[in-house]
């Protein structure tokens, strides 16, 4: 397949996900991809509500024929316990899959919460498990609360949110999967793993246009049919919402850095976000350009890297081979 960068080994990864139309391309990304072994996935509230979440994980891997990955059912409510009310069906539809009829899985989610399964492969594969967040971070969050030595333990977490020096996609102030729980995405960026964000500054970089789709439409790879399928009502939405004649491809584009982060530059620095008022869920980033003479709440805290650029066409293309040779 090459083009992008193969390690002797492939790399093991954890998908937490909400899925989701975006999700599904990212899932079926990463089971097309020989960089990396897929060993298992864990669900969140977020496009679709948790329960609607494991539904779909399990109907993605039977689509895949990829059943023997385990799925774990995650947190229902924000690590705050909250009830999560806000849902994405304006932009995924009400079944999180673009409203096609799918068919409902056979398979069960195994009987362990997400965040104990978080915890148990870290323990089991020390520095070796990344683990691709595609949703609210509270199974993270909760992990991490629950097992101080998390964040050491594993290799690397590769977050979706968060919108750098930009506007966000839910108001002004904020990115959808960092609304989602704030209070754990706080939690999750100064826990001192190793961590890459990438936001909506960068996947609004990546955007599949209509050319795209029909380039996709006239492959018969597996994958590419089922996308073509569901993408019809996120491209609906991105006309309603932004104007635009395609999607923005949040989850792939991350589902790529988590595969090869050389595909996009950083740069390092405390990330904290906003917990309450009209800036709830305001990820800021302190690009550590000054040395500040005062003692802030960017103190002390632990650096991650921020995505600050990105080839969109790259990712594009890379994404149209995979998913129309499968
Ligand atoms: O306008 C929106 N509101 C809420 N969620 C959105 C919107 N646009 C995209 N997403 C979803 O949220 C994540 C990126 O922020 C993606 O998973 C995307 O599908």
């Amino acid at each position: 397949m090459g083009d992008i960068g193969v390690e002797n080994k492939r790399k093991k990864i954890i998908i937490d996900t909400d899925p989701g139309i975006d999700d599904a391309m990212a899932i079926f990304l990463a089971l097309q991809s020989p960089e990396v072994d897929v060993i298992g996935l864990t669900t969140i509230y977020g496009n679709v509500r948790t329960t609607l979440a494991t539904t779909n994980a399990l109907h993605l891997l039977e689509v895949a024929g990829r059943e023997d990955i385990p799925v774990a059912e995650g947190s229902h409510t924000s690590i705050k316990e909250v009830p999560k009310l806000r849902f994405a069906a304006f932009a995924h539809g009400c079944d999180g899959l673009g409203e096609i009829n799918i068919v409902p899985p056979k398979g069960k989610p195994i009987p362990q919460s997400a965040s104990d399964f978080l915890i148990e492969k870290a323990n089991e594969f020390p520095g070796e498990v990344t683990v691709v967040a595609l949703g609210p971070l509270t199974n993270i969050a909760k992990a991490i609360e629950s097992n101080a030595d998390f964040p050491q333990k594993i290799r690397q977490i590769v977050i979706l949110g968060g919108a750098f020096s930009v506007n966000g996609n839910v108001n002004p102030a904020t990115e959808a999967n960092i609304f989602g729980d704030p209070e754990a995405a706080d939690i999750v960026f100064t826990c001192g793993a190793d961590i890459i964000a990438v936001g909506i500054n960068i996947t609004h970089q990546v955007v599949l246009t209509d050319k795209d789709l029909e380039d996709l439409a006239s492959s018969s790879g597996k994958y590419a049919k089922y996308v073509c399928n569901i993408l019809k009502f996120y491209i609906d939405y991105h006309l309603e919402a932004y104007n635009i004649r395609g999607a923005y491809l949040h989850d792939p584009t991350v589902m790529f850095v988590a595969i090869d982060p050389s595909l996009m530059t950083y740069a390092e620095g405390v990330v904290r976000v906003q917990a309450d008022g009209i800036f709830r869920g305001l990820t800021l980033f302190d690009n550590m350009k000054k040395r500040w003479g005062e003692v802030t709440e960017w103190s002390n805290k632990p650096s991650v890297k921020v995505a600050v650029s990105v080839d969109g066409d790259k990712i594009i293309h890379l994404l149209k081979e995979r998913l129309k040779n499968s």
